[in-house]
């Protein structure tokens, strides 16, 4: 099995704290993400101190796109955002121009099917337009109401998209075994690691729990 991705969700919306968080885990982790209310309080010069300061590690924005797909992606894209999200409830049109502000620098897209009913349809259709990870997500509102990510990633493995599958919604250690062998191919963290008393020490283990489970 090739060697799923760890991706750091940076959830913080303070930058210095953002930026040191991500120092502390960079030796673990794939991706960092920069999270939704981090990147509507950061803006793009988040995305340019991280792409300064990690030109190596692949840097996701959590934009969840809901309209004006191209316009609204392509200024993140510019800064040096190698993925960006939009929201699989935002319909094909949205879905599309973001897209093609990847294409535009070479990057890639990120559906979110956080709330969408119809999973499949909506993660099939954003495949045929272009999209690269389709995005399991149950988001923190959720998880307060005690749902997880786990059916949903059942599902949508089993379709057999042929792009890469991405796992959210309170993954920590007890949990990473169960959704790298439910086919997850990219894993993000965000409490479990910035809630630990270590988030170094919680990001190291969740790398060898998920290399091993990959084994
Ligand atoms: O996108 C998010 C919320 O919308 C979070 O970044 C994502 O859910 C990962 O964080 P956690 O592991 O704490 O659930």
């Amino acid at each position: 099995m090739a060697r799923p991705l760890i991706q750091m969700a940076l959830d913080s919306l303070d930058f210095d704290q953002t930026v040191a968080l991500a120092d502390q885990v960079a030796p673990y982790v794939d991706i960092f993400e920069i999270g939704t209310p981090c990147i509507k309080y950061n803006g793009v010069n988040l995305v340019k101190e991280l792409r300064n300061r990690y030109p190596d590690k692949l840097l996701l924005v959590d934009l969840k796109t809901m309209d004006a797909g191209e316009y609204e992606a392509g200024a993140f894209y510019a800064a040096g955002a190698d993925i960006c999200t939009v929201l699989g409830v935002s319909g094909l049109a949205t879905i599309a121009g973001v897209i093609k502000a990847a294409k535009k620098y070479a990057a890639e897209t990120q559906i979110d099917l956080i709330n969408v009913a119809d999973k499949a349809e909506c993660a099939r259709e954003s495949v045929k337009l272009g999209a690269q990870i389709v995005g399991i997500h149950t988001g923190l509102d959720a998880q307060a109401a005690g749902q997880t990510p786990f059916g949903d990633l059942n599902d949508i493995a089993r379709l057999g998209l042929g792009v890469r599958i991405s796992v959210a919604g309170g993954i920590k250690q007890a949990t990473v075994q169960q959704v790298v062998e439910a086919g997850a191919n990219i894993i993000v963290v965000g409490a479990a690691i910035y809630g630990a008393p270590s988030p170094a020490e919680a990001a190291r283990e969740i790398r060898e729990l998920v290399d091993a489970a990959a084994v």
